[in-house]
């Protein structure tokens, strides 16, 4: 038989590696030990039982294990059977890396244990195991930063069912499934800030980070380092180190630039290259970094001005400016003023304090109001009534106290509300009131029914029934559509 044809037996082969494998872990370990089944020792090597003190090794023999080497597992090994292939045991002078085997007799009784010191050369591996270390400390922070980074709001957090949010929801949510900058325009507190996590809540971007940057909050003189970070050795101080900006932060996933209408030009000039080249250099640095992030901007100035007056330039606009949003102001919208209110008192009732809701007169002044403040002014106004209330009931005098100064609806700008209903009718205007709900809520979610029962909380079926009733489909339609779905 020659050498190829030997290795086919593999009963053979195996005989032949165990015993390789023996030789070569006992010749390069640093010692080796043997115990019986009481765990006392049976055999040791010269060079093992000098390391724990002993002149030779016959002194270890008949000797629990313990008690010439502190820490050893070996009785735990003949008692569980269990091998230890890799263990770390505090030795006298340094640390060693150790295996412990169970030894088994012909019929696979536990007969006792043999134990390697594999190495001693611990040192050897301590840049592998700082590395290791560290890796896991960087690895440890970059996951709480980016929990701390994800989105708080998805679509389902922004209220409204007039068919202007119901439009802006529409565009959001298309917006979501694009990688395209996105300009939400509108009044302060009108929820932009709000759907910019929104869409990246439903983008393919949602498990990176969400970063935010408030161009007005923060000095023009911070700016670029905020925005593109510092390279080591451009400052002195506490940034000596360097630090990363927002745009690295936020790679891979979305960056939030509100109140673009206040950044200063010689940035505006450098956020372009950024959109157009898709590289920056952070302050101080020779070197260019490939950027990846989707941007979403807002502002709540008349960007279009801006351009003509010469403040903002009129390329970075265009560049922003592929998907615009317009988010109208509440006074606009009054018929989102019901659900806005349940909404906003349930949130409070949450926060540990009692359950609110408006008198009849309280709701009907808030639809007075012009709110220059929005949805955020609405939330004060409603925390602040409701603070000093002591009735469950919010009446019109304490909405009043909270609202301050009423700012009387502009006649000549007339509030924007759903389409008046045009009956006296009872019966009548209830039905035009369900066919113009559903009809919104089909045409947000692009005619998908049970998307649409979602949204109005209606089961699917009681849906497709009601709109065979208000003839928005006919029956045979219906019963088609709602064989597909079940599909
Ligand atoms: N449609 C909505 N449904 C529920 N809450 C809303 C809605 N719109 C806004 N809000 C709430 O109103 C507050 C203000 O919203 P947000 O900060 O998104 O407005 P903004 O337009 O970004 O304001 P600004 O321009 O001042 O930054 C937030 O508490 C937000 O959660």
């Amino acid at each position: 038989m020659n050498d190829a044809d030997s290795l086919k037996d593999y009963p053979r082969v195996r005989l032949a590696a165990i015993r390789s494998l023996f030789e070569i872990v006992e010749q390069s370990s640093e010692g080796t030990i043997i115990v019986d089944r009481e765990a006392r020792i049976v055999w040791m090597n010269e060079r093992y039982a000098r390391r724990f003190g002993l002149k030779s090794a016959a002194e270890a023999i008949g000797r629990p294990c313990e008690s010439v080497i502190p820490g050893s597992l070996l009785r735990e090994v003949v008692d569980s059977g269990t091998p230890m292939l890799l263990d770390v045991l505090d030795a006298p002078k340094d640390p060693l890396v150790v295996m412990r085997l169970p030894i088994r007799d012909d019929v696979g009784e536990i007969i006792g244990a043999i134990g390697f010191a594999l190495f001693d050369e611990l040192k050897a591996l301590s840049p592998l195991l700082t590395r290791y270390q560290s890796m896991q400390e960087e690895l440890a922070s970059t996951r709480s930063l980016l929990q701390a980074r994800q989105a708080k709001y998805s679509f389902a957090h922004f209220i409204g069912t007039s068919a202007a949010s119901l439009e802006v929801k529409r565009r959001a949510r298309r917006s979501a499934a694009t990688d395209s900058s996105v300009l939400l325009l509108g009044e302060t507190g009108t929820g932009k800030e709000l759907l910019a996590h929104a869409i990246h809540s439903a983008s393919p971007r949602a498990h990176k980070a969400f970063v935010s940057i408030n161009t007005a909050a923060i000095p023009e003189s911070l700016l670029e380092a905020e925005f593109f970070g510092t390279a080591p050795g451009a400052f002195t101080g506490a940034d000596r180190k360097g630090r990363a900006g927002k745009l690295q932060i936020a790679q891979g996933g979305t960056l939030f630039l509100d109140e673009i209408g206040d950044m200063p030009l010689p940035l505006q000039s450098k956020l372009l290259r950024v959109l157009q080249e898709k590289e920056f250099e952070p302050v101080g640095s020779n070197e260019m970094i490939r950027s990846d992030v989707r941007v979403i901007a807002a502002t709540s100035c008349d960007l279009e001005a801006a351009v003509r007056q010469g403040t903002f330039r009129a390329d970075l606009y265009y560049r922003l400016n592929v998907l615009p949003i317009e988010v109208p102001p509440l006074r606009e919208r009054l018929d989102d003023l019901p659900a806005l209110c349940e909404a906003i008192l349930d949130e409070l009732q949450q926060d540990g304090r009692r359950h609110h809701e408006l008198s009849p007169a309280a709701a009907g002044l808030l639809r007075r109001h012009a709110w220059p403040g929005n949805i955020r002014e609405l939330r004060n106004v409603l925390e602040r009534a409701a603070l000093q209330s002591d009735d469950a009931q919010l009446d019109e005098a304490s909405v009043r106290v909270a609202i301050g100064r009423i700012e009387p609806l502009s006649p000549a700008a007339p509030a924007r509300t759903e389409p008046a209903i045009r009956t006296d009718n009872f019966h009548q205007a209830r039905l035009q009131f369900e066919r113009e709900l559903i009809g919104a809520a089909l045409a947000e979610h692009g005619g998908n029914v049970t998307a649409a029962a979602t949204t109005l909380g209606l089961g699917r079926s009681t849906l497709y029934k009601k709109m065979v009733a208000l003839g928005i489909v006919s029956d045979v339609r219906a019963s088609l559509i709602k064989e597909t779905s079940l599909q």
